[in-house]
Parts: C-alpha cells; structure tokens; sequence
C-alpha cells in the first residue's frame, strides 16, 4: 500500500478523549471505568513503545480543532451510546463522520461499535455510528461486565501469527456480519477467537453446542477494511503491542514505516 506520508513528516496519532470533557466528580467515577477499559494513556504507551523511522506524537482528542491536527485517530473503549452522545454535543460527530471518510482510525471495544455501519442490541433510541466499516455489529453480544473474560487470540494477520495474542474483552461487542459491497474496499480478517471458546454466556447469539464453524463471523475479533482497524478486545491492556504496530505500520504509515 502507498503511504501518504513524506519520509521525515511527524506522524499524529490521535485518541479521543470524550470523557474528559465532564466534570471532575464524574471525572473519578470515569477514572474506575477507564482503569477496566483502556484509554489514552494505556494506548499511549503502547504507541511510544514502536521503533518508527519518524517521530510518533500521540495527543488528546476533545474538539474539532483537535482532531484537525491528526493523521490517525483511536476510538478507545468505553461506553458507545455515552461517547457518541458526547461527541454530538462537542460538535464533534460530523467532523469524526468527515475523518473516517479519508483518514485511518482504529476503534477498540467501544470504539469498534462507532466504527460498525449497523449496530444490533443498542440502548433505547438507537446508536450514532462513524460507519466506516461495512460490518454489523452486537454491543454486550457476550454478556455483560461480569461476564468479561479474556481468551488467546488466534493472530493469523499479525506478525508472529503463531504467537496467540492475549484477548481482553470487556463487555465486548459481537461481529455478526461482514457486508462489504462491491465498491467498498475488501476485509481482511486480523485476528479471530477459537470456536471452541466462544462464550456461552453471549446475550445475542443463541449458543448452539453443535456450531464450533472456524467461519463464524463471532469468531471475528480483529478485523482491518481499507485503511480502519477494528478490535473488539483491549489490546492496550496488554503487553503485547503487536495490534498497535499493525495499526501503525499498516493503516497509518502503509508499511512503510
Ligand atoms: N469495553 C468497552 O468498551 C465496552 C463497550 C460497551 N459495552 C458499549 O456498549 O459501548
């Protein structure tokens, strides 16, 4: 893939930031979540930890005049509805839709539900979505908090695709479908769950003993279209940083790196 990067041009990635918008009271409770869920500051040290031939400045996404400094962008987890909702009243959501039109963003957990083009399981009043990858989505499709777990990820688009990659889901969304259109750019699976250890406990998808099908599209777990990643795990919350590099490497900076 062609970069769109000159050789010695910074590389902005940006990590939007919706809850730091509220009030400190709320500001601590969000802290609580933000520890279980990932945020700026896990994906920070995960992007600081990549050897790139160019200078990587990770920032703060909050407002329109934010995100006009990004080359990238992260949609980190959290809670869809909230983040969507905040977003709007930033008047942030038009000008994410207009960035996911022409520049990369990765969405993890939360983020990947605004990337989804359809969104199944949403709360009352449906969900605002980016849409920027043409799947169908089920928000909690494993259960809720408690029912989080994690699993080894089979890496098969990752380097070292033998190395399982350690999967952390919280109230995780399902991928249901993959409905690219002939236009669209095609999907190239990134990392998938075992069949055999799909959790019973999915609210959406009725558990079937027999279904063990490798194909399932609930196996999906990491999936990349055109220049979007999508994760519906945490990799930030682990040590492993290979999600990261790839996001890098291959969205951002088209393997030239
Ligand atoms: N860890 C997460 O980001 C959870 C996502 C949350 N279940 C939602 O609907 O947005």
């Amino acid at each position: 893939m062609q970069s769109g990067f000159e050789i010695n041009k910074n590389v902005v990635i940006g990590i939007l930031g919706m809850f730091d918008r509220l009030s400190p009271s709320i500001q601590l409770v969000r802290q609580i979540f933000v520890a279980l869920q990932g945020a700026f500051a896990e994906h920070q040290v995960m992007l600081k930890k990549l050897s790139l031939k160019r200078k990587l400045c990770v920032v703060l996404v909050r407002s329109e005049e934010d995100l006009a400094k990004c080359d990238a962008l992260i949609l980190p987890g959290g809670e869809s509805t909230t983040i969507a909702l905040l977003a709007r009243l930033a008047g942030l959501l038009e000008p994410l839709r207009e960035f996911t039109k022409t520049k990369p963003v990765w969405g993890t957990c939360a983020g990947a539900i605004l990337l989804a083009q359809t969104v199944e399981n949403t709360k009352k009043g449906g969900q605002e979505v980016l849409g920027g990858m043409s799947i169908s989505i089920a928000r909690n499709g494993w259960g809720s908090q408690v029912e989080s777990f994690e699993a080894p990820l089979v890496a098969e688009g990752l380097r070292e695709s033998d190395r399982p990659f350690p999967g952390v889901f919280i109230r995780a969304p399902v991928v249901l479908s993959l409905n690219p259109k002939p236009q669209d750019p095609p999907i190239t699976i990134v990392a998938r769950i075992s069949a055999g250890l799909l959790p019973k406990t999915q609210t959406l998808v009725p558990p079937d003993e027999d279904d063990t099908d490798p194909r399932d599209a609930r196996t999906i777990v990491a999936l990349r279209q055109g220049r979007h990643l999508l994760t519906t795990f945490h990799p930030e919350l682990t040590t492993d940083h290979r999600i990261h590099e790839y996001f890098v490497h291959e969205c951002v900076l088209g393997s030239s790196a």
